[in-house]
């Protein structure tokens, strides 16, 4: 049985404004779920609809089979073992590092009197954050890094069997977030319960997540493994949004085997992969970065119309000679002069399945 299930759930904060409409979704047990989309797509409405924060305006929410969740009500934050870790830390400025990890067990009741360092929990939480050596000391003499740390190590103690990260690294340094997100998937091996991590960073849900979810204006557009979003984005809209391509309009010509047909663009014919029931005719093909390379010989096709320079290679976005008004992006070794003319030839493409 799936760990939790979201059953067509919708939250409206204002009236005519759904914040999240039409939400079905598993968790399963350990999965590693990035929820990603822009600003305001209603990320953090998710979470805390899950964490119980807020209830939902319409659809259900349940935990191992247990209705947590309705219109007509809503299992409280304290009674759903949910851990959550918030973007500002949140840790108590008057408790050290163990005090803050121990807090919810004392809140609970669940351990004595004892010093927090000494409560074997705590010491193993605080050991997987490796923040043995700053049991001790108290947040504002803490790094962000570290105070990062403890806010996982607070998560972990709790043993819960879902934990909620919302942005943990967005407030951090660039440098750090690399270490942090090593941390992070050492936190995700120490936990029992699933975790749902919410960021507007696809780099790291792509590095991190078992499988992503996009949200975009309040909908689930597509759960999927990074894999399977990057190459097989089933809408144009998750197509763009993650990781470099261009759209382009393409004329499916022939069949060429299972999953695969010669698409026509610009007079260029290259092979594209498609679902099993695509059909000839027009249809909208993506096409990534790595998917095209600039040859030596061959009929000029392009023009170089922007340049980037990405450390150690250049980002080129080319202009198809007859395809007015659509671009690609290739990387290239050396800079090339706005206006140079090339031969591209593309290597591979997906067809939007909504495209055709
Ligand atoms: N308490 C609230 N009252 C009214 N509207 C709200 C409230 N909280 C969120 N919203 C609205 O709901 C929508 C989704 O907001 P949410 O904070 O979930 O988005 P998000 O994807 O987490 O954004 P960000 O990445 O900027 O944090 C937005 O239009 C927002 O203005």
């Amino acid at each position: 049985m799936a760990t939790i299930h979201l059953s067509t759930v919708g939250k409206q904060y204002e009236r005519e404004q759904w914040a999240l409409r039409g939400i079905d979704l598993h968790i399963e047990q350990g999965e590693f779920l990035a929820l990603l989309g822009p600003s305001g797509c209603g990320k953090t409405t998710l979470l805390r609809l899950l964490a119980g924060f807020e209830a939902p305006t319409e659809g259900e929410i349940f935990f191992a089979g247990e209705r947590v969740a309705s219109s007509a009500g809503s299992v409280p934050p304290e009674r759903r073992n949910v851990g959550v870790v918030f973007q500002s830390f949140a840790l108590w400025p008057h408790m050290n590092v163990a005090e803050n990890v121990a807090y919810s067990l004392r809140a609970r009741g669940r351990v004595g009197t004892q010093s927090a360092h000494r409560i074997p929990a705590v010491a193993d939480a605080l050991e997987r954050m490796g923040l043995q050596r700053y049991a001790e000391r108290y947040p504002e003499t803490l790094s962000g890094g570290q105070r990062q740390r403890v806010a996982l190590a607070r998560c972990l103690v709790q043993r819960p069997r879902l934990a909620l990260l919302d942005e943990p690294l967005a407030s951090l340094d660039v440098h750090l977030r690399e270490d942090m997100m090593e941390l992070i998937r050492e936190f995700h091996q120490a936990l029992d319960g699933a975790l749902v991590y919410v960021t507007h960073d696809q780099s790291e849900a792509m590095a991190l997540a078992d499988r992503i979810a996009v949200l975009t204006e309040g909908r689930l557009l597509q759960i999927d493994t990074p894999h399977r979003l990057y190459r097989e984005p089933r809408s144009e809209t998750v197509a763009r949004f993650l990781g470099r391509g261009r759209v382009l309009d393409v004329e499916l010509v022939a069949a060429a085997g299972t999953g695969r047909f010669s698409a026509r663009c610009a007079g260029e014919v290259f092979s594209v992969r498609t679902e099993a029931d695509a059909a000839l005719g027009p249809a909208r093909a993506l096409v990534r970065a790595g998917d095209v390379r600039l040859e030596d010989i061959g009929t000029v096709n392009a023009k170089v119309i922007r340049q980037r320079y990405l450390g150690g290679k250049y980002e080129l976005e080319l202009e198809l000679f007859h395809a007015p008004g659509s671009s690609l992006v290739c990387e290239h070794g050396s800079s090339l002069p706005l206006g140079h003319d090339v031969v591209l030839s593309i290597k591979d493409g997906w067809i939007v399945p909504e495209s055709v």
